[in-house]
C-alpha cells in the first residue's frame, strides 16, 4: 500500500515508512501499547520527523490520543519510559532505525533532552489516510468549484466524526489545511468527549436546550448549506457553459479518460492532442476535467476528456463531492480506461476503478462495447523480459472481451494503433459509414462548407473527379447527417432549378417585339 503514496510522500520526505501487523485495533489509540510506545520512542529518537501518517481511518479519539501519548514521550524523561523502551529494544520487536547499540541510543536521548532544557517545541501530528487523501487534494484544488467540494466533503467527514464521539481535535484537522487548502473560512468546531457528553457535562450552550454537540452540528450544518448554495449557483453556471460548448461540438464524438491516479491519462491527452497539460509523478494531479479536441487519421475530429483519478478507498464524501466532476463521462461515446501497467498492484487498481465506476452509475453495457484499455508505461517492462511476456499473454486473454492497446505515452509506442482503434470504434458507435457524395464540380466549395459545419469532417482529400464535371467525395458519415445532407442539397438543386426556370419563364414572358406600341 505504501507504494501508492510513494511519489507524493518522497516529496515530503519521508523518515521511515513501516509496514506494521494490526492484529487488535485499540479502540482508544488505535495500535495497542506497546507499538505505541514503540513507535514514540523512535519518534523522540528521530528529532526531525514531525508528522505520522498513519494509512488507517482513524477516528477523532484515536488521532488525539496517538498525538498526545507521543508528545508525551517526546517531552518526557521519565524512568520508567526508559525502562520500557529498553525492554522493547531487547525483545527486537520493532527496530526501526540502524542505530549502534542501545546505550549510545539512550544516552543521545538523553543529552538531547538535556540540551533542550526539557522544553522541546516539536509537536507531533497524525495526519490518517482521509486527512492525507484530502490534503493532496488541497494541495491540487485550483478552482472555486473544487476547493468548494473539497470542504463539503471535509465538512461531512467532520460530521462523522461529531458522531462516532472523540476528541476536540477539529481545530487540528482545520490546521492541517491552512495555507494550503481550504481558503475558505474554517469552521472551529470543538466537540466533547463522548464520556463528557453521556454525563451531560456539555451543558446547555445556545438557544434553550441546545447542547454543545447540537451547537457544532448547528455550524456544520450552517457551512454545509452556505457551500452546497454557492457550489449549484457554480454549477448552474458550468452547465450552462458547457451547453453551449455541446452545442459547438454536437458532432464531436467524445472519448473519456479515466484511471487510476498516475496512470498516464494526463500523459495520454497531450500525446494524441498535442496539448501541455501538467502531468507529473504526482497524485492527483489532475483535479478537474478538461476537454481537448484533436484529429482522428480520417481527418474527423473528437473530444477527448481528462479526468481526475481514481484511489483505493477514496473516502465517501470525496466519492460524493467529484461525482459532479465525473458526471460528464456519462455522454462519452467511448471510456479508454488508461492503467499503469509497470504498477506492481495494477489489477488491484483496476478493480478500484472499476468499483468506482459503477458506484456512480456507469451501466455494465458500456463495458461491453464502450470501452476500452490502455496498458501504459511499457518502456517500464522493457527491461524485464520476462514480465513483458507475462504482460502480452495476459493481453491477448483479455482482448476476448474487450480492446486492449499496449502503449508508452511516454515514448509514442503505439500512438497510430490507438488512434486507428478509436476511430474504428467511435465511427461505429456513432453509427458512420463511408459514403460517396456525388456533386457538381462547382458545387465543391458548398458541399464541404456545409460538412465542415454538420458532419465533423475538416480533412477532404479523399474525392475524384469524373469526366462529366462531377465530384466524388468519399467521406465518413452517419445516416442522419447523410440525410440531412441530401435533403438539404436536394432542396438546393430545386430551388436552384426554380430560380433558373423563373428565370426563363421571365425571359419569356416578355412582350413580343412592337407589343408597347401597339
Ligand atoms: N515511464 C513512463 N512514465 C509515464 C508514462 N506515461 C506517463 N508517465 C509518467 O507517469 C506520471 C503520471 O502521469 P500523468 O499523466 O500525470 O498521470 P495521470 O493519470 O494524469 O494522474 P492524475 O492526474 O494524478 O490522475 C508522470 O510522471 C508521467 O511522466 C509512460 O508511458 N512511461
Ligand atoms: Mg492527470
Amino acid at each position: 500500500m505504501y507504494d501508492e503514496w510513494k511519489n507524493e510522500l518522497l516529496r515530503e520526505s519521508v523518515a521511515k515508512a513501516s509496514l506494521i501487523r494490526v492484529r487488535k485495533v485499540h479502540s482508544s489509540t488505535y495500535f495497542t501499547k506497546g507499538k505505541l510506545n514503540e513507535l514514540g520512542y523512535f519518534l523522540k529518537e528521530n528529532d526531525k520527523i514531525n508528522v505520522v501518517f498513519v494509512n488507517a481511518t482513524l477516528t477523532a479519539m484515536q488521532q488525539k490520543k496517538l498525538e498526545k501519548r507521543w508528545n508525551d514521550i517526546i517531552l518526557s524523561r521519565e524512568e520508567k519510559l526508559r525502562r520500557y523502551y529498553l525492554k522493547s529494544a531487547q525483545k527486537e520487536k520493532f527496530n526501526p532505525t540502524d542505530v549502534e547499540s542501545e546505550s549510545s541510543q539512550m544516552s543521545e536521548l538523553e543529552t538531547q533532552h538535556q540540551q533542550s532544557g526539557g522544553t522541546n517545541p516539536r509537536k507531533i501530528r497524525v495526519v490518517d489516510r482521509f486527512g492525507i487523501i484530502l490534503q493532496i487534494f488541497a494541495a491540487r484544488a485550483k478552482t472555486r468549484a473544487a476547493q468548494l467540494q473539497l470542504e463539503l466533503a471535509w465538512l461531512k467527514y467532520a460530521r462523522t466524526m461529531l458522531v462516532r464521539g472523540g476528541a476536540p481535535t477539529f481545530g487540528q484537522l482545520g490546521s492541517i489545511f491552512q495555507g494550503n487548502m481550504m481558503r475558505a473560512e474554517m469552521v472551529e468546531v470543538g466537540i466533547k468527549s463522548a464520556k463528557g457528553r453521556k454525563s451531560g457535562s456539555g451543558g446547555t450552550i445556545g438557544g434553550e436546550g441546545e447542547t454543545q454537540l447540537e451547537m457544532e452540528r448547528r455550524k456544520l450544518t450552517d457551512r454545509e448549506s452556505k457551500i452546497t448554495e454557492e457550489l449549484s449557483n457554480l454549477l448552474v453556471r458550468k452547465a450552462h457553459e458547457s451547453k453551449k460548448r455541446d452545442q459547438a461540438h454536437q458532432t464531436l464524438p467524445l472519448i473519456a479518460l479515466i484511471g487510476y491516479t498516475n496512470a498516464g491519462k494526463t500523459a495520454l491527452i497531450n500525446l494524441t492532442t498535442g496539448s501541455h497539460l501538467e502531468s507529473k509523478d504526482l497524485l492527483f494531479q489532475t483535479l478537474n476535467t478538461t476537454h481537448k479536441r484533436f484529429r482522428l487519421p480520417n481527418g474527423q475530429m473528437a473530444l477527448m476528456l481528462d479526468t481526475v483519478g481514481f484511489i483505493t478507498s477514496l473516502p465517501h464524501g470525496l466519492v460524493e463531492s467529484f461525482k459532479t466532476t465525473l458526471d460528464e463521462i456519462h455522454n462519452a461515446e467511448l471510456l479508454v480506461h488508461v492503467r499503469d501497467i509497470s504498477h506492481p498492484q495494477t489489477n488491484y487498481q483496476r478493480d478500484t476503478v472499476i468499483k468506482v465506476l459503477k458506484e456512480i452509475g456507469v451501466p455494465d453495457e458500456v463495458f461491453e462495447n464502450k470501452y476500452l484499455e490502455v496498458w501504459n508505461k511499457i518502456d517500464l517492462l522493457e527491461d524485464s523480459g520476462e514480465l513483458l511476456q507475462s504482460v502480452k499473454q495476459d493481453m491477448e486473454a483479455t482482448q476476448q472481451s474487450y480492446p486492449v492497446i499496449m502503449m508508452s505515452c511516454k515514448n509514442g509506442t503505439n500512438k497510430e494503433q490507438f488512434l486507428g482503434q478509436i476511430q474504428n470504434l467511435t465511427a461505429e458507435l456513432m453509427g458512420k459509414e463511408t459514403v460517396e457524395l456525388e456533386y457538381e464540380y462547382h458545387m465543391h466549395s458548398k458541399v464541404t462548407k456545409w460538412l465542415n459545419e454538420h458532419a465533423n469532417l475538416t480533412s477532404m482529400e479523399d474525392f475524384q473527379y469524373t469526366d462529366d464535371g462531377k465530384i466524388i467525395l468519399k467521406v465518413p458519415i452517419d445516416e442522419v447527417t447523410h440525410q440531412k445532407y441530401l435533403k438539404h442539397f436536394e432542396e438546393k438543386k430545386f430551388q436552384q432549378g426554380q430560380e433558373e426556370q423563373g428565370h426563363t419563364r421571365g425571359r419569356g414572358m416578355k412582350p413580343p417585339p412592337g407589343w408597347s406600341n401597339q
